[in-house]
């Protein structure tokens, strides 16, 4: 697996940039005065507590909650100003893939990757059917997936077709709200690193809100760290591991956490298989403790 990506300031262009939000529900304050940028080609893991309103972010930044206060900019673009066609346009510049995959149960995977198309697209049946597969096969899956309904999918296939669907309008910034949760640690090893792969190929931003630490440790280029109602720290696994904060220490060094770089650390030094083959070993050693 490719080491994370390193850029400097004045490369990076921001993809997503939220300013100063706040969103609260009655009484209680989820996010307050919370600031992030998403940078053009990075994946993004963001972390952070049970309940400490990762969700109510992604959500907020896609509208589908309302905020009582900030700016949210898409490709430098103000969400709530712009025209309708342009708010459409952006739109379309993003994928999501949600926590269960939440496909349409009683709709083919083909018929789920076309949702998105038809919604946006005017385009004609055999197109969508040849984007379909091109889709299908982008994720990994087997042609004949394509005439399968959700319920005859394992979980790992269900992941996958739902980020096709995501991948539907070639966006430039996909959400993927805890991809690899449920998978078994090999099939989520292999979730990674096709989400490497398409940063790669496509050049994809990936906003990936995530607990799974060997993600974190094996292909996100940088980490967000969601904590008292704000970004509490923001950059790379080693700026995780010096940040002076209780919880950052206990997640990033803790019991767990520490097996993995132990595992990498013998893997470079000479050790046996490839980087797939050790982030697998890692979790299953984090999953037994
Ligand atoms: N629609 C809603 N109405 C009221 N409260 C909500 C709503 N959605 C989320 N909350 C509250 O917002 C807070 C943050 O929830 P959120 O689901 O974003 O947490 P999370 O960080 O994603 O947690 P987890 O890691 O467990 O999925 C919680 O207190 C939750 O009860």
């Amino acid at each position: 697996m490719r080491a994370p990506q390193k850029h400097t300031e004045a490369d990076r262009e921001v993809i997503l940039s939220v300013r100063d939000i706040c969103v609260a529900f009655g009484r209680n304050v989820v996010l307050d005065h919370l600031d992030l940028d998403v940078y053009r080609g990075e994946i993004l893991g963001f972390v952070g507590g049970s309940g400490t309103g990762k969700s109510v972010l992604m959500r907020s930044i896609l509208r589908l909650i309302p905020r009582q206060k900030g700016v949210i900019r898409i490709l430098g673009e103000n969400y709530d100003t712009v025209d309708e066609a342009t708010r459409i346009g952006l739109d379309m510049r993003l994928g999501v893939l949600f926590q269960h995959g939440a496909l349409f149960s009683a709709l083919t995977v083909r018929e789920n990757i076309q949702v998105p198309m038809r919604e946006y697209l005017d385009l004609p049946v055999k197109l969508m059917d040849e984007l379909a597969e091109l889709k299908i096969d982008m994720v990994g899956l087997a042609p004949d997936a394509a005439d399968k309904y959700p319920s005859e999918l394992s979980g790992g296939m269900i992941k996958r077709a739902a980020l096709a669907r995501a991948l539907a309008l070639d966006p430039d910034l996909v959400f993927l709200d805890e991809p690899t949760s449920g998978l078994d640690p090999i099939g989520a090893a292999e979730f990674d690193e096709l989400i490497a792969q398409l940063r790669d190929t496509l050049g994809l931003t990936v906003y990936m809100v995530t607990h799974d630490l060997d993600s974190l440790f094996s292909v996100c280029d940088r980490i967000a760290v969601l904590g008292q109602k704000r970004v509490l720290v923001d950059g790379t696994i080693d700026d995780m591991l010096s940040f002076d904060d209780p919880w950052v220490q206990s997640y990033f060094q803790g019991k767990r956490a520490r097996r993995i770089p132990e595992r990498k650390t013998r893997g470079n030094s000479g050790a046996q298989g490839t980087g797939q083959q050790q982030t697998e070993g890692a979790r299953q050693e984090s999953e037994a403790t």
